[in-house]
């Protein structure tokens, strides 16, 4: 399924951030936003998730305009932010289940533990949150990849950010086995993405 924007803008305050922005990310396809501090990514993904109002412009699904169907859209897509969603005093482990069950996909305690391994945290899956590194909290938001493979649509704000060489090429492998799949994933990185397949990619400056 493709998503697609048409001549998207955003405001913040007085100023805007970018203007006609159209992109196009088909089934199969990683497409990152490129850009500095400051450019609008993390704008621009909550927009395409819904969480923000553009300033101009419109989205669409599947061949369908968004607003035409926002409950169905949601559930076709796995948004990760650039902080994390967690509470400090749970674990890595109630974090997750709690994550899923606020999404409508309760999970077993096998799958809460399978997802949290596929990330290196089964050590730390009971400890609370406030205890660990920022690498490893980011492991932890990152588990819900694994539990999201029957969403579409992948929008990662900054899902390398913190994480050491070896998260870095688990998570890279678990958006390229989504893509392999069918799905689509829209993300940010300031690093170079380090995927073994051509990405897209797309530079927000040149919509200022
Ligand atoms: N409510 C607001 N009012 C005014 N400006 C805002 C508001 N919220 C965000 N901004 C500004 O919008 C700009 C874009 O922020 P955004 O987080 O989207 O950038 P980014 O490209 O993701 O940056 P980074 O790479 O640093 O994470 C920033 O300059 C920020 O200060």
């Amino acid at each position: 399924m493709t998503l697609k924007t048409h001549n998207l803008g955003c405001l913040k305050g007085d100023r805007l951030l970018f203007s006609g922005l159209t992109l196009q990310a088909e089934a199969g396809m990683i497409l990152r936003v490129a850009g500095g501090n400051g450019a609008g990514k993390s704008s621009l993904l909550r927009i395409l998730a819904g969480l923000a109002a553009p300033e101009s412009g419109s989205i669409e699904w599947a061949g369908r305009p968004v607003e035409a169907d926002r409950d169905g859209f949601r559930r076709c897509l796995f948004y990760l932010g650039h902080a994390a969603a967690a509470h400090e005093l749970l674990s890595p482990c109630e974090n997750l289940r709690w994550a899923c069950a606020c999404a409508g996909e309760p999970q077993s305690d096998r799958n809460l533990y399978v997802a949290l391994e596929q990330v290196g945290l089964t050590r730390e899956m009971d400890m609370p949150l406030r205890m660990l590194s920022q690498g490893q909290r980011r492991r932890a938001s990152l588990a819900r990849l694994f539990l999201s493979a029957q969403r579409p649509l992948w929008l990662l704000d900054e899902p390398f950010a913190a994480l050491d060489v070896d998260a870095v090429e688990r998570v890279a492998q678990a958006v390229q086995a989504h893509c392999a799949r069918g799905g689509t994933t829209v993300l940010t990185t300031h690093q170079d993405a380090p995927f073994s397949q051509a990405i897209a990619s797309l530079d927000l400056g040149d919509y200022a």
